[in-house]
């Protein structure tokens, strides 16, 4: 076993890898266990092996071949038979941080739930305005009542922000507050940020466990099979889409120009396209395009309005940042994160320009920005279940001793992933994956490649281990 602070994996037969999570009892041994309550919950009494066995795990890759390697594998979520935590030594704590996502409150609702339920856990707070608010706020007290209706609302109770991650002030608010359970939920630098506070929890030899709980509209998340809310927003793009393809069809060479999120992952303008049937050219920041020329943009808009009169684009907001990076400035936000150019409204201006100038073609644009309209809202049914179900597995793991983690589906089975993984790349769609060339197909868009950048794309997604290719499974 190869066990360094946040890598622990465990190798078996026929090439089976465990890349296993963090256990309070790593650091610090003969720590007593428990009956874990649910044994004596008359709603749960009655399941069947409602424990997961210590020994299950999930494999990622489900498609194998006969003389394969077994591959990688993560520690199933779930129940344990007995616990590391008296349901009267927990005090919990929930903090959301980043951008705004469908079912945030849901997340919030389910963990304050199903601690209090399952586990009978009463004492819960909630960190004000994401990590700063652990050292600079008033702590907000959680109970199954004050959280009864809050999934029927959009954003989050706790609110949230960027920047502030200041670990050992957090860690010490901890510490001073006799926290042992934090429930982080956020993006790709919430995981990050979380994955130290673990780390210094662990260094401090500290009981705390640290749960993640990853949250992306983007869903620009490795390993997991997609991330909440992101249903919800691709839910919510049709209405824009929809509006986009009236607005175009009434109107003589109408074209309907929508924006939607993906900073450099374009999954919600893929699905949004692939899920509408209307949309003729999708623009994702992983597909670079061009404008004039043979097999530009310009091109394909000419043809397009020549055919059928009227167009819909849909452009994710990372798209195209090369082209007007002559205007880029490096500003970020608070967290470090790159501040985008408006790819939408400069694109939108361009094509008018163009059309305006000697291609003369009275063409009528109307430029549509839902992006916070798609994120600021409940999430839906599907979206509702599926946070309902990473809470709890979120609070099975910490009250199992289980720490280091960020929770998730793999291929359908929730897991327990260490941080490491979560945080080492960022998912982003394949374009030589056969879900771009559906979606190719459906809208006749040119792939604006040449075989020479395809062989080269295919070179470099070769290089990248095999991972890059986990969109593939349809
Ligand atoms: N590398 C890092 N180490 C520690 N903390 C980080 C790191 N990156 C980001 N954070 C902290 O995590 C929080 C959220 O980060 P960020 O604003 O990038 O959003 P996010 O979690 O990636 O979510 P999203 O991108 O979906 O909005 C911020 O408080 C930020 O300070
Ligand atoms: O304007 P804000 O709140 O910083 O968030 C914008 C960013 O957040 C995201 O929605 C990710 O959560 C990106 O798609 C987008 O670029
Ligand atoms: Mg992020």
């Amino acid at each position: 076993m190869e066990n360094s602070i946040l890598q622990k994996v465990v190798k078996g037969d026929a090439g089976y890898v465990l890349e296993d999570v963090p256990h309070l009892t790593d650091y610090i041994p003969d720590l007593p266990t428990y009956p874990n309550p649910l044994r004596f919950n008359p709603a749960y009494s009655v399941v069947k092996q409602y424990f997961v066995n210590v020994d299950d795990t999930v494999a990622q890759k489900i498609v194998v071949h006969k003389d394969g390697p077994r591959g990688t594998h993560f520690r199933r979520a779930g129940p344990r038979q007995n616990v590391y935590f008296e349901s009267s030594e927990v005090h919990a704590c929930i903090v959301t941080c980043g951008g705004l996502c469908p079912g945030l409150n849901t997340v919030i609702r389910e963990i304050v739930c199903g601690l209090y339920n399952m586990y009978g856990v009463s004492k819960i707070l909630g960190i004000d305005g994401g990590y700063r608010g652990f050292y600079s706020k008033n702590t907000i007290s959680l109970t199954p009542k004050s959280v009864n209706d809050i999934h029927k609302r959009g954003g989050t109770i706790l609110g949230t922000s960027r920047g502030g991650h200041e670990t050992s002030k957090i860690v010490d608010s901890i510490q001073d507050r006799g926290i042992n359970q934090v429930y982080i939920i956020g993006g790709d630098g919430t995981q990050k940020g979380a994955a130290v506070i673990y780390e210094e929890i662990r260094r401090r030899g500290l009981k705390v466990a640290v749960a993640g709980i990853p949250k992306t509209i983007d869903n620009d998340i490795p390993v997991i099979d997609r991330s909440f809310g992101f249903d919800t927003a691709v839910e919510e793009a049709q209405r824009a889409i929809n509006a986009a393809h009236v607005e175009a069809g009434s109107i003589e060479n109408g074209i309907g120009f929508v924006k939607l999120m993906g900073r450099y992952s374009g999954f919600i303008a893929m699905h949004s396209t692939l899920a509408s049937r209307d949309v003729d050219c999708c623009l994702i920041p992983e597909s670079p395009f061009f404008l004039e020329g043979k097999g530009g943009l310009y091109e394909y808009i000419e043809k397009s309005l020549k055919e059928n009169g009227h167009m819909v684009i849909v452009i994710a907001e990372g798209a195209g940042q090369d082209l007007l990076s002559e205007s880029l400035q490096s500003q970020q936000d608070a967290s470090g994160n790159k501040l985008l150019k408006d790819a939408g409204l400069w694109l939108s201006e361009k094509i008018k320009e163009h059309f305006s100038g000697p291609h003369k073609i009275c063409v009528n644009l109307k430029y549509i920005d839902p992006t916070y309209m798609i994120r600021a809202i409940p999430g839906n049914a599907s979206d509702n279940v599926y946070c309902t179900l990473l809470a709890q597995s979120a609070v099975h793991g910490a009250m199992a001793g289980y720490t280091g983690f960020t929770v998730g589906p793999v291929n359908g089975r929730h897991a327990y992933i260490p941080f490491n993984r979560i945080n080492e790349s960022q998912r982003q769609v394949v374009i030589t994956d056969r879900m771009w060339a559906r979606l190719l197909s459906s809208t006749n868009q040119p792939s604006f490649l040449s075989s020479k950048e395809v062989t080269e794309f295919e070179h470099q997604e070769q290089l990248l281990d095999g991972e890059i290719f986990e969109d593939n499974k349809f």
